[in-house]
C-alpha cells in the first residue's frame, strides 16, 4: 500500500531566511514574542516559526492539549512575518534533530536557523544527535535571564568555540555554512511558562 506523503504545512519560498523556534509554549508567553522580535531584526530573518511541539522528549510531565497550545500562541503572536505552526504534529517528530532532517528535505533551498533561549544551550549536548543538529543548521541563542553563565560554560559553547560568531555580526548567522552559533545579548524579559502554570493561570 502507497504510504501518505507527510507535509509540513508551511509555504516557505527556497532563499528565504526562516527562523525556527520549537517550544512546549505551555503557555506562550510575553518572553517569546519578545525574542522573536528580537530574533527577527538581530538575524535579519525573513520569517520565524513557531514550532509548537507535540511534547519535549526530555519533559516527564505531558503538555496542554495540541490545539489549546497553538490558538493561544496565534493569539498572542501577530506579526505578518511569524508562522505558528503544527509542523511536527504533521510530520511525526519529536526530537529536533529529526525535525530538522524533515524540514530540510521538504524545502531545499530554504536557509533555516534554529532558535532557543540560552537556557536550552546550557543543556543543549543532552539532546538527541545534537551534534548533527549543529552540523545541519546554524544556530541563534537568545539570552534568558539567570543563564549567561551556564550557556557560557556549557559542553556545546566550549566545543564549538572556533564556530561561534560575534553578536554584533549576527546578520551573518543564517547564510553561515553550519556548524555557526550565535549568542545574541538583547534586553531580557523575565518571564517562563512554568511560572505561569505555578500561579494557577493556566490551568491544564
Ligand atoms: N523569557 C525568555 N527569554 C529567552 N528565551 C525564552 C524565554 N521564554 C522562553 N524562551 C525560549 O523559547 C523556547 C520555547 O520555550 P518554552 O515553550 O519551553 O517556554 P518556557 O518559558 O521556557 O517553558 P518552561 O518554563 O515550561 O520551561 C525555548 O528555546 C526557551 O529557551
Ligand atoms: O531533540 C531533543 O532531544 C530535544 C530535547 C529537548 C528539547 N527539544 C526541543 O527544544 C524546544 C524547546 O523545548 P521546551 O520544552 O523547552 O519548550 C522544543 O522544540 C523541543 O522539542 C529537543
Amino acid at each position: 500500500m502507497a504510504q501518505r506523503r507527510r507535509t509540513s504545512g508551511l509555504s516557505l519560498r527556497a532563499g528565504m531566511t526562516v527562523g525556527l523556534l520549537g517550544g512546549s509554549f505551555d503557555p506562550p508567553h510575553g518572553g517569546h514574542v519578545h525574542i522573536t522580535r528580537e530574533a527577527l531584526k538581530r538575524f535579519g530573518l525573513d520569517r520565524i516559526v513557531w514550532l509548537v511541539s507535540p511534547g519535549n522528549p526530555l519533559k516527564e510531565q505531558g503538555p496542554a492539549p495540541l490545539g489549546r497550545r497553538i490558538a493561544a500562541a496565534r493569539a498572542i503572536m501577530d506579526h505578518p512575518r511569524v508562522i505558528v505552526s503544527d509542523a511536527e504534529a504533521r510530520l511525526g517528530t519529536r526530537y529536533t534533530a529529526q525535525t530538522l532532517e524533515a524540514l530540510t528535505r521538504l524545502h531545499p533551498g530554504v536557509r533555516f536557523v534554529w532558535l532557543m533561549g540560552a537556557d536550552n544551550l546550557t543543556q543543549f549536548h543532552r539532546w538527541e544527535h545534537w551534534r548533527a543538529i549543529l552540523d545541519t543548521v546554524p544556530v541563534g541563542v537568545i539570552a534568558r535571564p539567570g543563564e549567561r553563565t551556564g550557556a557560557r560554560r556549557s559542553r556545546t559553547a566550549r566545543m564549538y568555540r572556533s564556530a561561534r560568531i560575534a553578536g554584533r555580526a549576527a546578520r551573518l548567522l543564517p547564510r553561515a555554512d553550519a556548524p555557526a552559533w550565535c549568542f545574541i545579548n538583547v534586553p531580557m524579559a523575565d518571564i517562563s511558562s512554568s511560572a505561569i502554570r505555578a500561579r494557577g493561570d493556566w490551568a491544564q
